[in-house]
């Protein structure tokens, strides 16, 4: 059994982007509103975009933490965050929201969620996403590390070097592996069950654009941020 060790330099790698992804967090006092007194559909559905432009903003900055990014090249740079934008978004909502909420908050925050528009066809999938990822019990290196291999995502459309992707996303995913590996010793399967969960965001990714043309059609609003990352 060859023995699993984390080097010095992945030790590094884990803390910058770690620290990074716990720095960067959306304003407690959007996420907070939503749990206030009971608002219409209208009202939740702005609650909702409000707090997903902070993510996206939030993404952003994390994203720029990521050794190496900054080096790519910058249309890359541009065609990852908006390849990613989305299933960052629904990661790290899942971890946030699978966390331990003061009891009743999740149910609250889970009430607004359906009273806001969104069709019943894409809360299904959205909960058990959620529920999949509280199920693995991650540590925050994990969690970072994973959506940070979900923004280095070689094959995002109009990215020219994936090669260039390839290589950082393969630097993340050795240290995640061997993370799980140490984290988890009793589950061998553990990290193909985290990679799994990828795939699950992009099907949720796929449900988000389709959710976008019927909110586009019921004239709902987005901000500018919104628009541009998710071409509406
Ligand atoms: O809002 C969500 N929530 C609640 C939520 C999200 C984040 C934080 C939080 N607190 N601190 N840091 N993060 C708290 C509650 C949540 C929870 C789990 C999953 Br899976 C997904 C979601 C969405 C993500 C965005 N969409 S969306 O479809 O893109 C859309 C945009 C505009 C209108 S609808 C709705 C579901």
């Amino acid at each position: 059994k060859e023995k699993v060790e984390i080097t010095k330099e992945q030790q590094a790698l884990m803390k910058i982007i770690t620290d990074a992804y716990n720095r960067h967090q959306i304003p407690q006092d959007v996420a907070k509103k939503l749990l206030q007194d009971q608002y219409s559909a209208e009202e939740n559905f702005l609650l909702l975009t409000e707090m997903a432009t902070s993510q996206v903003q939030v993404l952003v900055e994390f994203t720029k933490n990521i050794p190496g990014f900054l080096s790519l090249d910058r249309e890359d740079q541009i065609a990852l965050l908006k390849g990613s934008a989305v299933e960052a978004m629904f990661l790290r909502s899942a971890q946030v929201f699978s966390r331990k909420m003061p009891s009743g908050h999740t149910e609250v925050l889970e009430e607004r969620i359906r009273k806001s528009g969104i069709s019943e066809e894409f809360i299904t999938p959205m909960f058990n996403f959620y529920k999949s990822i509280g199920e693995l019990h991650m540590v925050q290196e994990e969690q970072a590390l994973l959506t940070t291999v979900t923004i280095l995502t070689p094959d995002r459309p109009y990215v020219k070097d994936q090669q260039a992707v390839e290589r950082l996303q393969e630097t993340m995913l050795d240290v995640l592996r061997k993370l799980c590996v140490l984290q988890h010793p009793q589950e061998p399967q553990y990290f193909a069950r985290l990679l799994g969960r990828l795939t699950e965001l992009r099907t949720l990714s796929h449900y988000h654009t389709e959710m976008l043309v019927s909110w586009r059609m019921n004239d709902h609003k987005f901000t500018p941020l919104l628009c541009e990352i998710w071409d509406v």
